[in-house]
């Protein structure tokens, strides 16, 4: 069977179904493909359910912080109910509600495996092995993501490692359970593990969350320490190997062997494109895919767009749905003659990619970042000053929780007196990050965000603090 679309998308994640979402609202037909679940990573194995795991016990912790909640929360997290309202947030990994959506948006729904086979070209291997051809007219949009790198640490693949599928799934809570690699994932599931019951040990190669402002690991660590977890900065493990009776051992540089039931290894990701049919036009298969500003694929013949995880800009789901937005209305344009905005901060660009990405890293404390942090904009060879803040000392946060513990800083750029990274570590400061991501993109003047001023007593009066701290 052969249909024609305008634009074919390999991958029903988050990312694809925008662009593909953005085609239709355009005036176009597409098609989306998807050999698991529409939906992909971030509903399923990712966002969300990590997410879910960790919200219970941070509502806990919270309350524990409250003289008079405090007494009314005496008993344990109940574990069970946590896994259950996780499932519930996962749809129990069915795809009814986002496949009714997609057909509610009027996309075409192929269940298989895509594969490129020539120019505009996509052959669809369903599970029954029998194969479609999809033919773009004028696009075909790789948004297939990335899946978990499972390093070559001798014996580790043979011992049947967690990945963050695993752990986002997982239907009981291991006793003890190592984790190896200490970013963004490996923090979080250490958090989560730990508040849920686990004898954590989380294995980092350098800090703990190395990428962020250098306090924001900091406390991380202080408190996964407190709650119980023993957290190893340094630790490289070299062979890991897991005996018959089930139990993980893994052996560090150094030769200290630390025992688990399971282990999770989080040291970032690889891109799903070892099997899309890349080398028949000409790129290397298991590669990233480079892309202009509008996402279209460097090499790719023009026709061919990759957004989301497999770009590798930005491995964020809400950062892959801007790319979807610009991806998808850059297409249209394309398609009909209209201009193209690709310009720095134009409709078609995904110029916040590289200066404006904020992040929740939902561990305890929570750590809230847009832009550069005070190493990246050095690196970057801006002229800049740092301006570091107490959070606790905000009236607000006192007010929030007892012994509120928690830092900010912010990034200016001397040159431009524009705030180029923020970064905000400490209980509930998820929602407070906005703010911060509008002045980084806005690029709003210092002598102007005087002007915007935090209510009282909420923990935004760091704005205040911090601008005060600058001068005027
Ligand atoms: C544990 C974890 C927690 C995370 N938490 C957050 C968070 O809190 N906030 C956040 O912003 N980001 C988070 N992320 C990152 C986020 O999950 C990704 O950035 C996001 O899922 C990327 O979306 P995507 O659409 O590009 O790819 P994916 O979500 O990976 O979707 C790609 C889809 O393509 C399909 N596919 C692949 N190859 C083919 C093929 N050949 N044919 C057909 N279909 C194919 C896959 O089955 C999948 O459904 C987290 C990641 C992990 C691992
Ligand atoms: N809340 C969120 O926004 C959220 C949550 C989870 C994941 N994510 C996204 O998912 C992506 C993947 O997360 P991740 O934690 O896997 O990747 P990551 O890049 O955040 O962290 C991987 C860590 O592993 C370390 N590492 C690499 N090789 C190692 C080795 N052999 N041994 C020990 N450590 C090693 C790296 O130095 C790094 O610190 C990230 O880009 C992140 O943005 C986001």
């Amino acid at each position: 069977m052969d249909t024609t679309y305008d634009v074919v998308v390999i991958g029903a994640g988050p990312v694809g179904e925008n662009v593909a979402d953005r085609v239709v609202k355009g005036g176009l037909t597409a098609a989306i493909v998807e050999r698991e679940l529409v939906g992909g990573e971030c509903s399923y194995w990712a966002c969300m359910p990590t997410k879910a795991l960790l919200r219970s016990a941070s509502a806990l912790r919270a309350a524990r912080r409250l003289p008079g909640a405090r007494e009314a929360a005496t008993g344990d997290l109940d574990v069970a109910a946590v896994l259950g309202r996780r499932d519930e947030f996962a749809a129990h990994w069915k795809d009814d509600g986002q496949v009714a959506w997609l057909e509610s948006a009027g996309i075409a729904l192929h269940r298989g495996h895509g594969r490129i086979a020539s120019a505009k070209v996509v052959e669809v291997t369903g599970d029954d092995g029998v194969i479609s051809t999809l033919t773009a007219r004028h696009a075909v949009v790789v948004a297939t993501g990335s899946g978990a790198l499972v390093p070559d640490i001798d014996g580790l693949r043979a011992s049947a490692p967690w990945t963050s599928r695993e752990a986002a799934a997982a239907s009981a809570v291991p006793g003890r359970l190592a984790v190896i690699g200490a970013g963004v994932v490996g923090s979080e599931m250490a958090t989560a593990f730990a508040a849920l019951g686990s004898a954590v040990t989380l294995l980092a190669r350098g800090g703990v969350l190395p990428a962020a402002e250098p306090f924001a690991g900091e406390l991380v660590a202080e408190a996964l320490r407190e709650a119980g977890a023993s957290v190893r900065t340094g630790a490289e493990a070299t062979a890991v190997r897991r005996d018959a009776d089930g139990t993980v051992r893994i052996t560090l540089a150094g030769g200290e062997e630390i025992e688990a039931d399971e282990v999770l290894v989080a040291v970032g990701r690889t891109p799903n494109t070892w099997d899309v049919g890349l080398d028949r036009i000409g790129l290397r298969p298991g590669s990233w895919l480079t892309v202009d500003e509008t996402m279209r694929v460097v090499d790719g013949g023009g026709w061919l767009y990759a957004a989301g995880d497999v770009n590798r800009r930005v491995l964020l789901t809400h950062q892959g749905k801007y790319q979807a937005r610009a991806t998808g209305d850059v297409i249209v344009a394309r398609a009909k003659g209209e201009p193209v905005e690709d310009g720095r901060w134009g409709r078609h660009a995904a110029t916040a990619d590289v200066s404006a990405v904020p992040q929740v890293v939902f561990t305890e404390p929570e750590v809230a970042s847009v832009g550069l942090t005070a190493a990246a904009a050095d690196e970057a060879g801006l002229r800049t000053r740092v301006v570091d803040y107490d959070l606790g000392a905000v009236a607000g946060a006192s007010l929030h929780a007892d012994g509120y513990r928690g830092r900010a800083r912010m990034v200016v750029d001397e040159d431009r007196h524009v705030i180029v990274g923020c970064t905000l570590a400490g209980p509930d400061v998820a929602e407070l990050i906005h703010a911060a991501t509008i002045a980084v993109a806005g690029e709003v003047p210092l002598d102007r965000l005087w002007h915007a001023v935090p209510a009282y007593p909420t923990v935004s009066e760091i704005w205040l603090r911090l601008l005060e701290t600058y001068g005027r």
